[in-house]
């Protein structure tokens, strides 16, 4: 029905509309608002249209609140003066994306003047928080406030530093003990059974007293073993006189070691004609040893032990010598070609063969 509605557009056309028809943002109440949407009505005016709905709507609203006149927070934004001034903000702002104005710059050098002031710390987010806490941390040498950093910012992250476990550090390793099968055992105990309890022996005092008084009893304690064991006393031999060289001239048989005229047999030697031989004033040594005499001359350049100590036992018997050294070197075969005879008593035959050789 096109009718109605233009007159009610003329009207609102000719500014009848606006005193009588809430379209306005008139001053008055909401009664008279709805005394003009009713009037509208009586005019065969729909209700329902758009304008009206909204009018009315509007008119059973509450007035809006006054604006409330904001005072700006104080600026500790990085963006500059000249940037969005004028505009409201309520929330500081980091605009990290933005290069400030006044970005801070470290020097190494001591008289750097340039103390980055409070709006600076916020301004230059740290895009390596452990790099940037670290910085704090030796403080002085960028020659940052960082006292007023810490009254302003939170306090830093622990940075992932080498020594925080969540580090990229490798985990602790375990003791090679743990780690190696073939780790060495603890040492054990030497006695025999080890799981058996310790007998008690008393304090140590008694245990040597009893010990040295040869009453002994029943310790179960090792005997004392010489464990200290002498120093060599070898020597440096010559060349050609190892004791394989030894060996090989003893085993010749084109060696005559007995120093003796060719096919003499065995002789019987007595004491005195053995302390003749004493390997002095051109004579040879001879020694006698388990009832043999030898004759040691030619072995002298051979002996491991020197010739001073092979010629101690020159010219007599020197069995108590060579057993007190080494008993276990076996002479009889080392000195096999070297036999002279046998030890005799005094008085012996072998006396009238010893005048016969000198
Ligand atoms: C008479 C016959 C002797 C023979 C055949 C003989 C032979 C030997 C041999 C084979 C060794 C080497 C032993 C080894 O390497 O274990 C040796 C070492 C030695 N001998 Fe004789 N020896 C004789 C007499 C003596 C005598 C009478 C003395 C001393 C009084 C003596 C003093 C030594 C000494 C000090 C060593 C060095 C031991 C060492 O420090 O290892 N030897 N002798």
């Amino acid at each position: 029905r096109p009718e109605p509605l233009m007159n009610f557009l003329g009207q609102l056309w000719r500014g009848q509309g606006r005193v009588e028809a809430p379209l306005a943002t008139s001053q008055n109440g909401a009664a008279a608002q709805a005394d003009a949407a009713k009037k509208l009505a009586s005019n065969g005016q729909p209700t329902h249209s758009a304008a009206g709905k909204a009018d009315a709507d509007r008119a059973a609203m509450p007035p809006p609140p006054p604006v409330i006149q904001r005072v700006p927070a104080p600026d500790i934004s990085t963006t500059g003066p000249d940037e969005e001034e004028g505009e409201e903000q309520t929330t500081p702002k980091a605009a990290a994306t933005e290069p400030a104005s006044s970005v801070p710059t470290f020097s190494l050098t001591s008289d750097d003047q340039d103390e980055p002031d409070h709006d600076d710390v916020p301004s230059n987010p740290p895009m390596f928080p452990a790099a940037n806490s670290a910085q704090r941390a030796r403080g002085p040498v960028t020659g940052t406030g960082t006292a007023a950093t810490s009254t302003t910012m939170p306090p830093p992250p622990p940075p992932p530093s080498l020594s925080t476990p969540n580090a990229m550090a490798p985990p602790p390793r375990p003791t090679p003990a743990a780690l190696s099968p073939n780790a060495m055992p603890p040492k054990l105990s030497p006695l025999p059974n080890r799981n058996l309890p310790l007998p008690n022996r008393g304090p140590l005092a008694t245990q040597q007293q009893a010990r040295g008084g040869g009453g002994g009893g029943s310790s179960l304690a090792l005997p004392p073993t010489h464990t200290t064991k002498p120093a060599s006393k070898k020597v440096q031999l010559t060349p050609g006189h190892s004791p394989l060289d030894w060996a090989r001239l003893s085993s010749s048989p084109t060696s005559d070691l007995r120093n003796l005229p060719a096919s003499t047999p065995y002789l019987r030697v007595t004491p005195s004609v053995l302390r003749a031989m004493n390997g002095r004033k051109g004579r040879d040594a001879w020694t006698a040893l388990g009832g043999r005499v030898y004759n040691i001359t030619p072995y002298v350049p051979f002996h491991p032990g020197g010739a001073g100590e092979l010629l101690r036992c020159a010219g007599k018997d020197g069995n108590k010598l060579f057993g007190e050294v080494h008993p276990w070197v076996n002479y009889e075969t080392m000195l096999a070609a070297c036999l002279v005879g046998i030890l005799v008593e005094e008085g012996d035959t072998g006396a009238s063969q010893m005048d016969e050789m000198d």
